[in-house]
């Protein structure tokens, strides 16, 4: 207390002393000396402090104001537009290595990224924050602490996370709490970090405590977002729950039932657009946590906004999410064509200016970056930040209950081109959680910096996030299914399938059919086709369903086409997938080997009685 009481302000060490934690005193003194900061600002939970930070954002020049009242844009470097993959890390002792994890030896990291940040806020502002994971005052709460130079940063988190101050002084001592120390380094003349080179985020497994700096991207530096994921990720498996990439939606059903879904696609994959659907009602669209209480396994939203992409938004698909777009409710956009303070993006299904400033700096159609791409109006992976009570679809009392909701089903899902059917339902727990969770491949997108369009492994679409052994990770799944009295339904989806000119078979609403089935089918309310890899829909019960949730005909050509079971690319599939669990995940249940083989087995003997490519409609008659 006697080194905070050198380095705060009369006012901001108040506010400080009082929170009755000795741990976080520690912490923030030598921090704080360490990032020399000019000025330090402690975030209390009051209106003012928020106000405070938001202004900041805008004095600094880290946010412009637009037209719209409480709206405001943000850039980040023209190369620094997604989460950098190769310079996360996860620090662990030893620096042992671990298949699918990028690994660094602790002491050298933390060697590493202390000298990256000694002295690193000279001249700046640094903003201590308090915020909590999941709802307040809740089994799932988890109370983090955020110290960055960024308003940008804070901003976000306040839009995006519940306030944690009362909860620190409330716990005192209690509190097990995460860290989060972040700094955008120099600042360019737009405002954006310019010492790309010395991007660094690294996890630190043992102290829980995430270092990120010389970057922007909320990815990379939104503590409570992702790199509060991997610690959580940690202590779910060491616990025994789940700390999932998932959305959480209620989906409506006959006679006001209400039936809520969690789904785990990887990023830029429909999160997002499946929970946003207008006439269902949205928790969360990126990150719940699920625990099993006597029995029923329970999810809640660890956020309380969407950092949500905004490429491809438009009125027609997207109504909701325009309307809230289009208010003057507090939003930042992120990396979009601004234009006589009006923001603009790709697909938006309106025309766009031809030139204005945006991610690259001044634009103007035509305009190429230095390696001679062509540069679009908004960046693909450009985003905006508004928290969840402004959508009029939000399940407001589903995103504040301290016990979570009951979950009836869970979707995995990803980017395939040519293997899974629209929508199909697992066996069981075990069969799901095997053959849909842990096989999910999908191809890369623009959330990461690199390559795009590649298919990839990513269980559970959570690989970029993982930060315990991949055996471990699914052992502890399999297992959180035997606590359960009544397992959710498992199904698994593919909105991404094309046909051999490379269209989509689906259109992007048809997810709401596959919803409403998925609904009926948690309470077995319709019938199924059983097939070698699941159940499917039977065509009468979709022709319905579109007809009622869309006004849409569905003709038994696009179901049959849609519906085919792929035999060859299933069992390639199924090969890969063997393969990895086999030759580079350690420690595999053995069960799951078990599942892929009885999969595989089906498979045969399927295509020896009706070929490669095997109609439903063949399969219902069997
Ligand atoms: N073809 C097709 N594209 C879709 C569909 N649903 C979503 N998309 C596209 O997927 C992209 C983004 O999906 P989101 O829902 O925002 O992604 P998310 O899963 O929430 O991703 P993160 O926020 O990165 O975790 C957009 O470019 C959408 O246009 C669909 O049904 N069909
Ligand atoms: O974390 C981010 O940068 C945004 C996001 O949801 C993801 O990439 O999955
Ligand atoms: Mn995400």
């Amino acid at each position: 207390m006697e080194r905070l009481e050198k380095l705060l302000d009369k006012e901001q060490f108040e506010k400080i002393r009082a929170i009755d934690n000795p741990e976080l005193h520690e912490f923030l003194a030598d921090w704080i000396e360490w990032l020399e900061p000019d000025k330090v600002f402690v975030c209390t939970d009051s209106p003012e402090d928020e106000a405070y930070v938001r202004w900041k954002a805008l004095y600094y020049g880290e946010e412009k104001l637009l037209e719209t009242p409480n709206h405001t844009v943000h850039y980040d470097s023209y190369y620094d537009q997604a989460r950098d993959k190769a310079n996360t890390k996860l620090l662990v002792p030893g620096g042992k290595e671990i298949p699918f994890l990028n690994t660094k030896d602790r002491d050298e990291g933390l060697r590493e990224i202390r000298e990256l940040m000694r002295g690193i806020m000279k001249g700046k502002e640094l903003f201590v924050c308090f915020f909590v994971l999941g709802p307040r005052n809740s089994v799932f709460t988890i109370p983090a602490v955020q110290l960055t130079d960024s308003a940008y940063v804070a901003h976000s988190e306040f839009i995006l996370y519940r306030k944690g101050y009362e909860e620190f002084k409330r716990l005192g001592r209690g509190a097990r709490f995460f860290r989060f120390v972040h700094s955008a380094g120099e600042l360019d003349e737009r405002k954006t970090s310019k010492n790309l080179d010395k991007r660094r985020i690294y996890i630190d497994l043992v102290g829980e405590t995430v270092y990120s700096v010389n970057t922007q991207y909320g990815g990379n530096t939104i503590g409570l977002k992702k790199l509060a994921f991997r610690l959580t990720i940690q202590r779910a498996v060491r616990e025994g729950w789940l700390s999932e990439h998932m959305f959480l939606m209620r989906v409506n059903g006959p006679n006001g039932r209400k039936t809520y879904f969690t789904g785990a696609y990887p990023s830029m994959c429909g999160k997002t657009s499946t929970a946003m659907i207008s006439w269902e009602n949205i928790v969360g669209d990126d990150l719940t946590f699920i625990m099993p209480f006597n029995g029923v396994a329970r999810g809640a939203n660890v956020e309380k906004g969407v950092f949500g992409i905004i490429q491809g938004v438009n009125p027609e698909d997207d109504p909701i999410i325009w309307q809230v777009l289009h208010s003057p409710v507090e939003i930042i956009f992120s990396n979009v064509l601004v234009k006589d303070g009006k923001p603009y993006w790709n697909e938006m299904g309106m025309e766009i200016p031809e030139e204005g400033e945006n991610h690259s700096g001044k634009w103007w159609k035509g305009k190429k970056d230095k390696e001679g791409n062509e540069i679009p109006p908004s960046h693909k992976n450009a985003r905006f930040t508004v928290s969840l009570e402004h959508f009029p679809n939000v399940d407001m009392d589903a995103l504040e209950a301290p016990c979570g909701v009951e979950i009836g089903g869970m979707i995995f899902g990803g980017r395939d081109k040519d293997t899974w059917p629209p929508v199909r339902e697992a066996f069981d727990w075990k069969h799901g959680v095997v053959t849909m969770g842990a096989s999910l491949e999908s191809e890369t997108t623009a959330a990461t910096l690199g390559k795009e369009g590649v298919r990839a492994f990513n269980p559970m679409a959570i690989l970029d996030f993982m930060s315990v052994p991949l055996g471990e990770y699914i052992e502890n799944y399999l297992r959180f299914g035997e606590k359960l009295r009544k397992a959710p339904k498992i199904f698994a989806v593919n909105y991404f399938l094309r046909d051999e000119n490379g269209n989509w078979l689906n259109h992007k609403l048809d997810k709401a059919v596959w919803l409403k089935w998925m609904e009926l089918r948690v309470h077995g309310d319709v019938d199924a086709i059983e097939t070698p890899i699941g159940y499917i829909p039977k065509y009468e019960d979709l022709a319905r369903l579109f007809r009622e949730v869309l006004n849409k005909g569905y003709s038994r050509k696009d179901y049959e086409k849609q519906f085919t079971v792929r035999v060859p690319e299933l069992l390639a599939k199924i090969e890969r997938i063997e393969r990895i669990y086999r030759e580079q995940v350690r420690e595999v249940p053995e069960e799951l080997f078990e599942v892929l083989e009885e999969e595989k087995k089906r498979l045969l003997e399927a295509r020896t009685k009706y070929g490669d490519y095997i109609s439903p409609f063949v399969l219902e008659r069997k």
